[in-house]
């Protein structure tokens, strides 16, 4: 099956008189710790990112970094655990978790983007009040600390930036109704991010070529429906439950579509976005 929007060539080369026709849409793309790789692959990357812009589509990236903050706790000497997929934060964990993100990691993507001609803003989700949350309770109810549910994204700050042409990068922390600094899992807060900005495409890159069927194959085209068959019967499983969940809560939220992929591609998003066979699972409503 091919994709249907901005998917008229075959090849990349092809694709290159086609893009200007997709001016002013919105990708926000989640870009994993897992998926960042070395110095080359982030030049890469970035060099994507400014071609993106350049033509005119608006990309907004939402960033994680959990391999980065297991490296600095390590050093630190602070014991770290995850329970459902979420961070345990205690106050000393957020402390390092906030200077990972939104300094080390937050700093080097905005870096390679800026070093590719493009204009990155780094910030994260308590800038301008990007995105207010509440704490989110553990799998059992049990108090896992300072981890945030985003429950309003004010997204005036991303908008004004895309409106003058910057290249927002956005740390995955929050801020609760009394200042305190939250610990959002990245995928959730792209999630959040892709509804509320009514994203034309949510790219959620990843360490899979996508989501995969009981023979290993990746499936190209996905319905939400589909999406919840293959979660009861547990042919998704582990890291894809949460990943194919924030998809279908970001296509409630009025993403349009929503495509997981892996990241480790040489030229992962170039490929989803402008050839006709795309790069991983589009999943839509
Ligand atoms: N049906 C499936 N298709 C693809 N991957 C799956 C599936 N079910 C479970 N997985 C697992 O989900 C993992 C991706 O989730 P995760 O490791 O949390 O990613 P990330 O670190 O990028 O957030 C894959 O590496 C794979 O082991
Ligand atoms: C609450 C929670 O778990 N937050 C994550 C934030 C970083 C993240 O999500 O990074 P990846 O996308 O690279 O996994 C954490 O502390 O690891």
């Amino acid at each position: 099956m091919k994709r249907d929007w901005i998917a008229t060539a075959r090849t990349l080369s092809e694709a290159l008189p086609y893009l200007q026709r997709y001016d002013g849409a919105i990708v926000v793309i989640k870009f994993g710790g897992n998926a960042m790789g070395d110095d080359e692959a982030m030049e890469s990357f970035a060099r994507d990112i400014v071609l993106m812009k350049q033509c005119r589509l608006q990309p907004v990236l939402v960033h994680g970094g959990g391999p980065m903050i297991n490296t600095m706790l390590d050093r630190l000497a602070i014991p770290t655990e995850f329970k459902g997929g979420r961070r345990v934060t205690t106050p000393d964990v957020m402390e390092v978790v906030e200077m990972v993100l939104s300094g080390s990691v937050n700093k080097r993507i905005v870096q390679a983007i800026n070093a590719q001609g493009g204009k990155a803003v780094g910030l994260s989700g308590k800038d301008a009040n990007l995105m207010i949350c509440d704490r989110l309770p553990g799998p059992g109810g049990e108090d896992i600390g300072l981890v945030g549910n985003p429950k309003k994204i004010n997204p005036a700050v991303l908008k004004s930036f895309l409106d003058s042409d910057f290249i927002p990068v956005v740390a995955p922390l929050g801020v609760g109704e009394h200042g305190e600094t939250y610990n959002v899992n990245g995928d959730t807060a792209a999630g959040a991010i892709a509804a509320a900005m009514h994203a034309d495409r949510f790219l959620l890159l990843t360490d899979v070529a996508g989501v995969k069927d009981k023979d290993g194959d990746v499936i190209t085209h996905l319905t939400a429906d589909h999406v919840r068959k293959l979660t009861e019967d547990g042919t998704i499983s582990g890291g894809m439950i949460p990943k194919t969940e924030t998809a279908l809560a970001a296509l409630e939220g009025g993403t349009r579509a929503v495509v997981i992929l892996d990241g480790r591609t040489p030229h992962a998003c170039l490929l989803e976005l402008f050839t006709e066979h795309g790069a991983g699972s589009l999943i839509r409503l």
